[in-house]
Formats: C-alpha cells, sequence, structure tokens
C-alpha cells in the first residue's frame, strides 16, 4: 500500500489550547476536526511542508525552529496508508483564520472528546494531554 507522509501542526496558545479545523464540505472527511497541516511534495521537508500549509490554510507563518516533534499518527485508510508527524508549534506570526472555509477551534486536550476526528487522530489525543 502507498504511504502518504502528511506533516501537521499542534499549534498550543498561552493557555494550553490546541487549534482544530474542521475539514472543508468536498474534501475528504469532511465535517471532521483535525490538525493544521497537510501533504509534503516531493523534495519538501516535513518542516517545511508543514510552514506552507500553515501560511495556506491559516495565513500565518512560522519557522522551523519553533517545530518541535511531539509524536506521530500511523494508520491505514482504504486506498493509502498515513504516516503523520505532529509538531508542536507556540511561536508563530499573525493570528490563524480560516483561509479555506473550515470552522476553528481552540481546544484543551480534555476537550477534544466532543470534536469529531479522523481515525487516525484519535490516538493523538491522549498523547497530547501528556505532552502538552
Ligand atoms: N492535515 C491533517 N490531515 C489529516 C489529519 N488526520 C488525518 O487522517 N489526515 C488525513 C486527511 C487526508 O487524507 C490527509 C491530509 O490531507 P489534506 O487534505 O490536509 O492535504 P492538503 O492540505 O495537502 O490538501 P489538498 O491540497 O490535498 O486538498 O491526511 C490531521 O489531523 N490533519
Ligand atoms: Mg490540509
Amino acid at each position: 500500500m502507498r504511504t502518504v507522509l502528511v506533516s501537521a501542526a499542534a499549534l498550543v496558545d498561552p493557555d494550553g489550547r490546541v487549534l482544530l479545523a474542521r475539514r472543508p464540505e468536498g474534501k475528504p472527511m469532511a465535517g471532521l476536526w483535525e490538525f493544521p497541516g497537510g501533504k509534503v511534495e516531493p523534495g519538501e521537508t516535513p518542516e517545511a511542508a508543514l510552514i506552507r500549509e500553515l501560511r495556506e490554510e491559516l495565513g500565518i507563518d512560522t519557522w522551523a525552529s519553533c517545530l518541535a516533534p511531539l509524536t506521530f499518527a500511523s494508520h491505514s485508510y482504504e486506498g493509502f496508508h498515513l504516516l503523520m508527524p505532529v509538531f508542536a508549534c507556540r511561536r508563530w506570526a499573525g493570528t490563524p483564520e480560516a483561509r479555506e472555509g473550515q470552522a476553528l477551534a481552540w481546544v484543551k486536550p480534555n476537550g477534544m472528546r466532543g470534536y469529531p476526528m479522523p481515525p487516525a487522530d484519535v490516538p493523538l489525543v491522549a498523547m497530547l494531554r501528556d505532552l502538552l
């Protein structure tokens, strides 16, 4: 099976809340809440891909030095296997805004139960609670 590399961010605010984005209509898994990010393109590092995706999806700028490896997801979907490094990011420039029509929510890891997430993300919630 094809392994797809996707880079994702746990953007953490000073209150320890993490930014979740609701996948827009028309995309696979629309309506589920995810960590901002996207597919790593050929020749791109995971960090560079995430910096690019955060600018495209949220209009914020961050830097590789502000991305700390936190955990990862490895999950088989129908048709592909997802390998998703998750970086913690506590410093960025600008205010996240929904550039792609997605809803945004700042959520404490303890509150993520109320936000339905893709199957790959479910184990990450407990990890965030322990690691952040
Ligand atoms: N960004 C992100 N993707 C996730 C998460 N959990 C999860 O299963 N995925 C899956 C959904 C997609 O199959 C894939 C990432 O797709 P994406 O739609 O974000 O990719 P992208 O931003 O590059 O968007 P596109 O140009 O391909 O439409 O990873 C998550 O927490 N964050
Ligand atoms: Mg994306």
